[in-house]
């Protein structure tokens, strides 16, 4: 019989730069602490410095890094002699890896207590290089993985439709190949140039490969979503974007009824879907799910997000979730705004929305509201805030909507379904002509109701 392996034990590292301030530091080390969860892994300590910056070839200064290999066991020196030991963590990035092992402890042989155990993993708050990467596992025993690397192996582990599988092995092939040279032990190297391909140049080739099958593949699965996707255009869509775990699926459940995943974890949500707002309107106002923002995303993902987030940027308004309970909740809003401006959703209309506000006392809440007053304050647990919001919603569209008159021609009563499914009715008449009705709609909508009823 299987015994279940040990939750593998992790030590993060943060260093805390001249402009980063205490509680930033500290709610950037507390955020990391719940991506390694997120992962999997325990984790049992935590180093941190302040240092002039992170691009040390040791990361941390000679007594700190002492201090680090105390907990892992390791001997604190880098030593140039000494191979480093070998990473799974890295390996698994790079082999065929079976991604069902990740997080799978260094040995499963070892069965003491958990106390009596040494962290597998050291986790840095910080992009690394590759050599600092090898510089920190010779100094430490343990395996290290960057921020970069843990928000790429959660996005590997959690994705679920093949759009999203393609995108993230995508960002993930695109985060391993600059670190393969160190990894390969430089056996690839040493044949110098000309002596034919070496492992190196094979490995990358075949990751070049890779990628651009990737490519193939996920541009034929983008022309079937973009069919779908101008399906839906024209039609009422408010999207929920924001921060990660700041409570846009909860909302999104208690906007539609539906049943999305709502968790107490990181990226809870990868994917983007759409569910109808409840009770049904006429027409219908379609709300969407995104995925979360978090600060420091891998610029490939920030990629990957980008046709996720077709979806946002086609909406014609952006609720821009944010959880007003926590403390660094600006810095936050800024991340998400930028990433929706990198992919260019800034165009969106866009309302604040300040959620977890039975969390936050009066005075907390005045001083959002003195900060934020166009903002709408909000609990997704309160049914009545959420009816509210739906009000918010459906005026927004209200005050965009135009009436109008279409003329549905006897030949195509067929296309009755289409009408009222995209604009509301306020009136119907018989003519010689046909159908007269007189609608209320979007403008983008009624033209193309015009047009169809138009076409031969
Ligand atoms: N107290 C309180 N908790 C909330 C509220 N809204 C959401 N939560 C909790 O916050 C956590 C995250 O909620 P989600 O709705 O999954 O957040 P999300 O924005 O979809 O997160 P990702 O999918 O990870 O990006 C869950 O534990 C929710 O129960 C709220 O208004 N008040
Ligand atoms: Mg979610």
């Amino acid at each position: 019989m299987e015994t279940k392996p040990p939750t593998p034990l992790a030590v993060l590292v943060g260093i805390q730069t001249p402009q980063v301030d205490d509680v930033a530091h500290e709610a950037s080390l507390e955020e990391l602490g719940r991506l390694v969860k997120t992962l999997g892994y325990k984790v049992v300590g935590a180093v941190s410095q302040r240092r002039e910056g992170t691009g040390a070839g040791s990361v941390l200064g000679s007594g700190k890094l002492a201090e680090l290999a105390a907990l892992t066991g390791g001997s604190g020196v880098i030593g140039s002699m000494a191979p480093p030991p070998r990473s799974k963590a890295r390996t698994r990035f790079e082999g065929a890896a079976d991604a069902a092992a990740p997080g799978a402890p260094t040995d499963p042989t070892e069965s003491e207590p958990e106390l009596d155990r040494k962290p597998e993993f050291v986790i840095v708050d910080h992009e690394l290089s590759p050599s600092q990467i090898r510089n920190l596992e010779r100094a430490t025993g343990a395996q290290v993985l960057d921020r970069t690397g843990v928000i790429v192996e959660i996005f590997h582990r959690h994705a679920n439709t093949r759009e999203a599988k393609l995108q993230v092995e995508m960002a993930r092939l695109k985060y391993v190949a600059p670190r393969l040279r160190e990894s390969s032990g430089g056996g690839g190297r040493q044949q110098g140039p000309g002596a034919g391909e070496t492992n190196l140049d094979l490995d990358r080739r075949k990751i070049r490969d890779r990628l651009a099958e990737l490519k193939e593949q996920l541009e034929a699965v983008q022309r079937d979503s973009d069919h779908r996707r101008s399906a839906r255009r024209d039609q009422l869509r408010v999207a929920l974007v924001g921060y990660t775990n700041a409570g846009k699926s909860s909302l999104m459940r208690a906007l539609t009824g539906s049943q999305v995943l709502v968790e107490d974890k990181l990226f809870a949500t990868l994917d983007t879907t759409v569910r109808i707002l409840q009770p049904e309107t006429r027409p219908r106002v379609l709300v969407s799910d995104t995925v979360g923002f978090i600060k420091q995303l891998p610029h490939d993902l920030v990629a990957s997000f980008r046709s996720t987030l077709t979806e946002a940027l086609e909406a014609s308004l952006l609720l821009f979730v944010v959880d007003a309970s926590d403390p660094t909740y600006e810095a936050q809003l800024e991340v998400s705004r930028s990433v929706l401006r990198e992919i260019g959703a800034d165009a969106v209309p866009s309302r604040l929305v300040l959620n977890k506000m039975d969390r936050v006392d009066d005075v907390r809440r005045a001083v959002l509201l003195a900060r934020h007053p166009d903002a709408i304050m909000l609990s997704a647990h309160s049914p009545g805030d959420v009816s509210a919001l739906r009000d918010t919603i459906i005026a927004f569209f209200e005050a965009e909507m135009v009436e109008d008159v279409l003329i549905l021609p006897y030949a195509k009563q067929g296309l009755i379904g289409e009408v009222y499914e995209s604009a509301r009715v306020l009136s119907e008449e018989y003519d010689e002509n046909g159908r007269v009705l007189k609608v209320r709609g979007l403008p983008g909508a009624i033209t193309r109701l015009r047009r169809s009823l138009a076409a031969s």
